[in-house]
């Protein structure tokens, strides 16, 4: 027995030194382990994308010798909130000049690194399934640029053809190439016939002959216009009478998408409780509503994690962590300042009959109000009224238009946009573009061309590259963004018909999954219907 004892005794001895001996190890090796994480962290470079800022203006000269020197703007300080659109920026600092895109870029940006901080926060929780994924784009900048590359050498070792190459003499179109302006109110233009089906030329026209027209003076904007447009640049008063208004004609026009996603939901959800097979139909009703599946997914994981760590335990709870949910990934973080370009220029594009033009002229609408001079220039000279439609909405609003003959290259009508711009001092040109599909390389081409020359008559432009979508066509919408998105950078995104559709939840798909932020959302045919988009407004609108 006193053996057994002495025994039992060594081994508990040995046991103990060997896991004394073992624990040492351990330690080491945790303790050298922690050293080379820190050391990596020390190392590794801060990831941080700086935002994209608008280059200054480029002088003009630089393009060619033969070409008339851009007149050096004066009024850099002409920039004036929009009364109605300046509600927010009213306590804060005056809005920049031509702030507006950037601002956006900046939003989406701050929004996805918000997005990638709290998911990874997150992802640090242990019993937390359901984290949100951090907001992947669909495209990194590089990626976006990548497959129109090839593209792009050939055309640029080529470049643009003699003819866009030479410089316009006289920058306006002649006879029957209107400059209209008018101060007085026109009926609004009517909606176009259905045009949208026409086949597009495969074959762009390659000679592009800018007519000539004596240079007139801006005598269609009458100094009575500028002096307004000046007085306004110094009143910067927001109305917030009119800004309710705007945001009730909002939540009155998004009443089909408001009824398919929170009318859904409350149907769904009366007098249930929380449990697997509710959640599930919730899913079904945000694919529906054209949430897009990722969207869907991302939204249902944080709202499983939330139910399983019992976040949430009665259908009002949940419905609010939903919405919760939605405002976030539409969210919008303080704006960045930003430069300003003379003229500022924007190339508008997109499929047919998405509401390009009309969207043109409602642009043109909004800035002018907010006293920028625009000129607007006919680029889609392939469907047979397209020219005649922006000019119904260059005399609704004032605005100087450049227009060749049907047919025409569209790349030589935005050189002389950019001409008589430059010229005439204009702070914006907006550059219309014949419907194209997003699948016909061709026509892709012919955008990248279009591009191509406006950057080189001047560099930096266009300052914007916004791409009219049509959000009756739903989840299609995001695949059209993709594809556009890899032929010509895309700066910012318009959302049209939000008022007749149910298909409204594509705004939180794109937002979720494209890196190119929303800028304006078209609800109505009337030229006060496109507004910028206000993500607040937009997620209190639907729910
Ligand atoms: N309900 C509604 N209709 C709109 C909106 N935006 C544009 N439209 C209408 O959509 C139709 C097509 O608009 P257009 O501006 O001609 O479209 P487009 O993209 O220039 O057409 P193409 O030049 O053929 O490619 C017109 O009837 C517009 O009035 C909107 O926000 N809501």
């Amino acid at each position: 027995m006193g053996l057994f004892n002495r025994k039992k005794k060594d081994k508990e001895a040995k046991d103990l030194a060997q896991k004394a001996v073992q624990e040492m190890a351990e330690l080491t090796a945790a303790e050298s382990a922690e050293e080379q994480t820190a050391k990596a962290a020390d190392k590794s470079p801060e990831v941080d994308q700086p935002a994209k800022y608008i280059e200054n203006k480029p002088k003009a000269s630089e393009d060619s010798t033969e070409t008339p020197e851009p007149v050096q703007k004066t009024g850099a300080d002409s920039k004036e909130p929009d009364k109605q659109a300046e509600k927010d920026d009213k306590e804060t600092q005056p809005e920049k000049k031509m702030g507006f895109f950037a601002k956006r870029r900046a939003q989406k940006k701050a929004r996805q690194e918000k997005a990638q901080a709290g998911a990874q926060s997150q992802g640090q929780e242990k019993d937390s399934p359901a984290q949100p994924e951090p907001e992947t784009p669909a495209k990194s900048d590089q990626a976006r640029q990548e497959p129109c590359e090839q593209a792009k050498e050939a055309s640029d070792q080529a470049g643009p053809s003699p003819d866009q190459d030479k410089p316009v003499s006289e920058p306006l179109a002649e006879q029957g190439e209107t400059e209209a302006v008018r101060e007085k109110q026109k009926p609004e233009p009517k909606a176009r016939p259905a045009e949208k089906a026409d086949p597009q030329p495969e074959e762009p026209p390659s000679e592009p002959e800018p007519e000539a027209e004596p240079d007139e003076p801006e005598k269609a904007v009458s100094p009575g216009t500028q002096e307004q447009a000046g007085e306004k640049r110094q009143e910067a008063p927001s109305e917030p009478g009119k800004e309710q208004g705007f945001f009730s004609r909002l939540s009155s026009r998004l009443g089909k998408t408001r009824d398919k996603i929170s009318g859904s939901i409350d149907k769904i959800t009366l007098g249930r409780k929380i449990d697997e097979e509710l959640l599930d139909e919730l899913e079904e009703v945000l694919i529906t509503a054209d949430m897009g599946m990722p969207t869907t997914m991302k939204l249902m994981d944080n709202l499983r994690g939330k139910v399983r760590r019992s976040e949430l335990t009665d259908v009002e709870a949940l419905k609010k962590a939903l919405a919760k949910g939605i405002e976030g990934i539409l969210s919008t973080p303080e704006p960045a300042p930003e430069r300003d370009n003379n003229p500022h220029v924007i190339l508008v594009i997109g499929v047919n009959g998405v509401g390009k033009t009309t969207s043109i002229g409602k642009l043109a609408h909004y800035f002018t109000k907010q006293g920028k001079k625009v000129l607007l220039a006919a680029g889609d000279t392939f469907r047979a009224a397209a020219a005649e439609q922006l000019e119904v909405w260059a005399e609704r609003t004032g605005c100087p238009i450049v227009r060749q003959r049907h047919g025409a290259d569209p790349s030589a009508v935005a050189y002389d946009a950019l001409e008589a711009a430059l010229s005439r001092e204009r702070d914006l040109v907006l550059i219309d573009t014949a419907g194209r599909l997003h699948t016909k390389v061709n026509l892709m081409d012919e955008l990248r061309k279009i591009h191509r020359v406006i950057q080189k008559r001047l560099p930096g432009a266009p300052h914007e590259v916004l791409l009219v979508l049509d959000a009756t066509t739903g989840q299609n919408a995001l695949s059209q963004a993709k594809l556009f998105n890899q032929a010509v950078p895309l700066t910012g995104l318009v959302l049209t018909k939000l008022d007749g559709t149910a298909k409204g939840g594509i705004v939180v798909s794109i937002s979720s999954e494209m890196q190119t932020p929303v800028c304006f959302v078209g609800i109505g045919e009337g030229i006060d219907d496109l507004r910028p988009f206000e993500p607040a407004d937009f997620a209190k609108a639907i729910f």
